[in-house]
């Protein structure tokens, strides 16, 4: 369960301070986090991620403080717990996307499973594309092996920053009910910030954001 309380956080040297509302996610909850440009959605989701540090607040997974984790082991806590999908897809380019997938169960120092891994993207309907060099996917296609890699460490939370603005109506509908799917699959909870409006009959719980920031 992810719980979060008085988050504040201010980019350095800014006049404004965001102050994000208190969250609680269950095991196997969905949130979706609804908002304009520029209301501050990525900051908090790099805060979730444990990428940013707050200013103040507290932020919890599964009973671990983050405020008690840094350098390495927040990086391995993130890599061992979360799986993050972005906007656009961050792939080594000279990798194939099994061995980009591959890469971030090392890096999280998981033992390697090609049989998940497979599965994975069986799943997603990309295992055809196993061996093809990121750049050589369509952006739909891209982006489900986002999602494939943001799964494969088996997460307890999978934060997506705005995983389908890009795509048209049915590649987004397939990318909301892939991630949503999945998630339940592993019993993660899933955080997705957005401003497509299309995704929010998709969720159980939708917090709508006019802007966070307010003048320090
Ligand atoms: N590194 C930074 N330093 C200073 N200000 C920043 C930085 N990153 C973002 N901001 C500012 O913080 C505000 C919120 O940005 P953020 O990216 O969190 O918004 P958002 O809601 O995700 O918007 P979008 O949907 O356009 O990505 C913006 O005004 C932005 O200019």
């Amino acid at each position: 369960m992810l719980i979060t309380h008085d988050l504040t956080y201010r980019y350095p040297g800014a006049a404004t301070t965001f102050r994000f509302p208190d969250l609680s996610v269950d095991r196997a909850g969905t949130l979706l986090l609804l908002g304009p440009s520029g209301a501050g959605k990525s900051t908090w989701l790099h805060l979730l991620a444990g990428v940013l540090s707050p200013l103040a607040g507290r932020m919890e997974l599964d009973g671990v403080d983050y405020a008690a984790l840094s350098g390495a082991k927040l990086d391995r806590f993130r890599g061992r717990n979360i799986g993050l999908v972005f906007q656009r897809p961050y792939f080594v380019d000279a990798l194939t996307v099994e061995e980009n997938l591959a890469i971030a169960r090392r890096m999280a120092s998981l033992p390697p499973d090609p049989e998940l891994l497979r599965t994975t993207l069986h799943q997603l309907g990309i295992d055809d594309h196993a061996d093809r060099l990121p750049g050589q996917l369509s952006v739909g296609e891209q982006q489900r092996a986002t999602i494939a890699r943001a799964l494969v460490n088996r997460p307890k939370l999978i934060l997506a920053d705005e995983p389908t603005s890009a795509l048209d109506r049915r590649n987004a509908s397939r990318v909301s009910a892939l991630l949503r799917e999945r998630a339940a699959e592993l019993g993660a909870a899933l955080i997705v910030v957005t401003h497509d409006e299309r995704l929010r009959d998709d969720f159980r719980q939708v917090v709508e954001l006019t802007s966070l920031a307010t003048p320090n």
